[in-house]
């Protein structure tokens, strides 16, 4: 079973109730909380408060993604938020064994993040002690960005190695995917898609059963 996570960042903030409610009534079970700090990323987004918010009007899945310098030090700020799963960046943390185990104690599942200039080989070592790896198929930073294929043959390495080390690993994959190029990256391996624009452009609810009729496929 695969699962759509749309990013909140190209939601209608001013109408968040709503648009939320439109996306658990299309059959979304979770949410993409991008957070952006003007420093590991150009832009800045939102943060604890706001995902706080968003958690009194909805009881989907949040899988925040971090593009923050040091995550460590806000790990309890997003548990107190409501953060189901926080990813963190491999480029980000300075010991991010450290921050794997600190993200568990806190009590949320934790995913690395890997830029698309970034190799995978490391991830041995880690692979087993996550729920997730997030492939970035464009660089971090905004929404609406072109799908770097560069990410399949990542997503590929990824499917092989969970397979042998951590066969439940959730691979998600971020960036510029859309109903015409989802299938390329659930074949590669992906089983967590997330979609911004292509999901809240226009008709949400035709875009998410569009996603969903090829997830579910
Ligand atoms: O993390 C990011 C961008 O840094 C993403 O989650 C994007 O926000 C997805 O948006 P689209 O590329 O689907 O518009
Ligand atoms: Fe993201």
């Amino acid at each position: 079973m695969n699962i759509l996570s749309p990013s909140l960042l190209s939601i209608d903030f001013n109408h968040i109730e709503r648009n939320a409610k439109v996306l658990d009534e299309a059959g979304v079970k979770w949410f993409h909380l991008d957070v952006m700090d003007g420093t590991f990323v150009r832009n800045i987004s939102f943060g604890p408060p706001v995902i706080k918010c968003i958690r009194k009007v909805t009881d989907s899945f949040f899988d925040v993604h971090l593009m923050i310098n040091e995550p460590i030090r806000y790990i309890d700020a997003f548990a107190d938020a409501g953060a189901d799963m926080l990813t963190v960046h491999y480029e980000a943390c300075k010991d991010l064994q450290e921050t794997i185990d600190a993200v568990k104690a806190a009590g949320m599942k934790v995913g690395i993040a890997v830029n698309p200039e970034t190799p995978v080989h490391w991830l041995e070592y880690y692979i087993n002690q996550v729920d997730m790896v997030l492939i970035m198929s464009v660089n971090p930073g905004f929404g609406g960005q072109k799908f770097m294929p560069i990410a399949l043959t990542k997503l590929q390495e990824v499917k092989a190695l969970a397979e042998e080390r951590n066969p439940e690993l959730l691979i998600e994959v971020d960036g510029g995917i859309t109903v015409d190029n989802v299938q390329d990256v659930l074949d590669a391996g992906a089983n967590v898609v997330v979609a911004g624009s292509a999901v809240f452009k226009g008709d949400k609810k035709a875009n998410i059963a569009a996603f969903m009729e090829k997830l579910n496929a």
